[in-house]
């Protein structure tokens, strides 16, 4: 069993917990009073490159990365620094996150936020968009087509924007399949934990310019930034560097402006 399928396990077991004591129903009565989610896209679509600063605590790959005490503390930081949205962990047993982290975030910024989970039983959307949640991740390598249509679907009618990650030829071009608007190309193979971001560049192309592409993972520094810039990122996807940076608001700037610089080269 790969890394990821490992995961999963861990995912449905503390989802059954979360769902004994609080039932899809009760869920599905709060989300009629929510008032309507954040749209990311016009900020996606802007001449400028649009920074996704994540909230992450640690990781199956590095372990852990940064205490994060407080994580409304660190998202306010990333959105002074022009963040176009933040992305909360909200996995727990590898990544130490919970879903009280992403309830924080939501009231201390007044940007778009990702549910970055395992996302595998409509209960986690409903329970994403109560919590506060603007975007969740499907993840392809962890969904069929059939799973993925009706993920989609369900996010549609929750008002959340999905983000279709893959990692493979086939996943981009499943994904393109199932009329996703905004798709991430993980640098990181989920199953080896791999990272390279020559991913993006190999992938980008098979991504129709239609689509919002996103580059996730092991964007560690300025070049890298540049880099996938260049090959077409409209979106990058940061969690390691900007929580190591000792200074968060800068770090999100400076990834903004390098990452704009190269997109106009
Ligand atoms: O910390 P990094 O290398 O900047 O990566 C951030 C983000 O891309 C990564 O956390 C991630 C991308 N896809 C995921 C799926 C599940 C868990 C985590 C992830």
């Amino acid at each position: 069993m790969g890394v990821l399928d490992e995961i999963i396990v861990g995912v449905r077991e503390d989802l059954a917990v979360r769902e004994a004591s609080l039932p899809l129903r009760e869920l599905m009565d709060a989300v009629a009073q929510l008032p309507p989610t954040l749209d990311p896209m016009p900020r996606f679509r802007a001449p400028e490159l649009a920074v996704i600063a994540e909230v992450k605590r640690s990781s199956p790959s590095k372990g852990a990365l940064a205490e994060i005490a407080d994580p409304a503390a660190l998202a306010s930081e990333y959105a002074a620094g022009g963040a176009a949205a933040i992305s909360v962990l909200t996995e727990r047993r590898r990544f130490g996150g919970e879903l009280a982290d992403l309830v924080a975030v939501r009231q201390s910024v007044g940007v778009p936020v990702l549910r970055k989970d395992f996302m595998v039983a409509d209960y986690q959307f409903y329970e994403a968009r109560v919590a506060g949640a603007d975007l969740v991740l499907l993840i392809a390598a962890a969904l069929t087509d059939a799973e993925l249509g009706r993920f989609l679907e369900l996010s549609r009618h929750l008002m959340l924007t999905p983000l279709v990650e893959v990692h493979t030829p086939e996943e981009t071009r499943r994904a393109v399949a199932s009329g996703a608007a905004l798709i991430g190309v993980n640098n990181r193979n989920l199953q080896t934990l791999d990272v390279n971001i020559a991913e993006f560049e190999k992938l980008a192309s098979l991504i129709p310019a239609d689509r919002i592409k996103v580059a996730e993972s092991g964007i560690l520094a300025v070049g890298d930034v540049e880099r996938v810039a260049s090959a077409g990122a409209d979106v990058i996807l940061v969690g390691e560097a900007l929580v190591r940076s000792g200074d968060p608001r800068r770090a999100v700037a400076d990834f903004t402006a390098a990452g704009t610089a190269a997109r106009q080269r």
